[in-house]
């Protein structure tokens, strides 16, 4: 496979995956991106990182994003190039908001950008390829494709389905200031867990489905508000207690928050919280005195997004 190209520019949306109940499965694209862009070059690889990661993320060929491309190139039999590339990052790192997924992501678009059939990385191998790097599916599905994703594991590749969640939802999102790595959130996993608990996630992750299809309505009702299944849909049993001894704050967080109402999960593997409908104002001031960076995030319609300008500016 020749190049086409020899810079490319790619953003790429934070996500936040499982939503409560839908562990490994249910994800969000979040209006909150990271812009790569790359030359190829013949010299040796050199990376400017601004914002989150800077000073901490690598610099060098074991980067997250050049290690995704590289994989990408290699995928499609491309050549291997040298890179010099910018990243402007505001995605917190490890805070359950994706930020390796959308690293991942944001590699293999580039790939894709940089070689002549960007068909041989449609959206689909671009899942595959970040879901073997990633573990799970279930935030790239949405870093690529936008919008909310359910995404599993076939017997051979992964799969994801895609949806457009209620125009009105604008997910709050609470941001701590200490990080939790997910592999460490993932170690204190149980290998078991009981079937009344696997029959409780599997209804409610359900139902958030339905909830956030918009196109369902209750059984038995005129009412034709669904929204207020929204907290009983946000309960989980798969993982958020079980991850409480790593991160106190934010499970203590998630219980205040339920307790007045708000259908509030960790996400992805925390330790960031985020809520789901309203928070209001005395709520946001209070978690915000107590160290909590509090943002609303709009839903992102996108993915992965290219841009292709006139003159490169790496
Ligand atoms: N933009 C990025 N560039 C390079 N590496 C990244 C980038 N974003 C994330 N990473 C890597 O991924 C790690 C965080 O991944 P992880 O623990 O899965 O947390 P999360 O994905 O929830 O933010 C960072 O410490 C860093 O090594
Ligand atoms: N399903 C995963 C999701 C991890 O998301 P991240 O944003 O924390 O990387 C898990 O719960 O481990």
């Amino acid at each position: 496979m020749q190049l086409r190209a020899d810079f490319a520019r790619v953003s790429v949306p934070a996500t936040s995956a499982n939503l409560g109940p839908g562990f490994d499965c249910l994800g969000i694209a979040l209006d909150l991106r990271d812009i790569v862009s790359v030359h190829a070059t013949a010299g040796p690889t050199s990376i400017v990182v601004e914002g989150e990661g800077a000073g901490t993320v690598s610099e060098g060929d074991d980067n997250l994003i050049v290690r995704a491309m590289r994989v990408g190139l290699d995928h499609v039999g491309a050549p291997q190039v040298g890179v010099r590339m910018h990243c402007h990052n505001v995605i917190p790192h490890s805070r359950g908001l994706g930020s390796s997924a959308s690293a991942v992501v944001a590699g293999l678009a580039l790939a894709r950008e940089l070689i002549r059939d960007a068909e041989a990385l449609d959206d689909h191998t671009i899942l595959q390829l970040a879901t073997h790097m990633e573990g799970h599916p279930d935030n790239v599905a949405p870093a690529i494709e936008g919008g909310m994703t359910v995404a599993w594991m076939g017997d051979d590749d992964a799969q994801a389905l895609r949806f457009e969640p209620p125009a009105s939802m604008t997910p709050t999102v609470f941001i701590p200031d200490f990080p939790l790595a997910t592999s460490k959130a993932r170690q204190v996993l149980p290998d078991v867990v009981p079937y009344r608990d696997a029959v409780a996630n599997i209804s409610r992750a359900a139902v958030l489905v339905a909830v956030m299809s918009d196109n369902a309505r209750t059984v038995g009702s005129d009412d034709a508000d669904i929204s207020r299944w929204l907290f009983d849909a946000t309960e989980d049993h798969l993982h958020q207690e079980y991850r409480r001894a790593v991160m106190e704050p934010s499970l203590a967080l998630v219980d205040w928050l339920r307790e007045a109402g708000v259908a509030a999960v960790v996400s992805g593997a925390g330790p960031t919280v985020m809520a789901l409908n309203h928070v209001d104002d005395d709520m946001r001031a209070s978690a915000q005195r107590s160290g909590w960076t509090v943002r609303s995030l709009a839903v992102s319609g996108d993915g992965i997004r290219t841009d292709r300008p006139q003159r490169p500016n790496v």
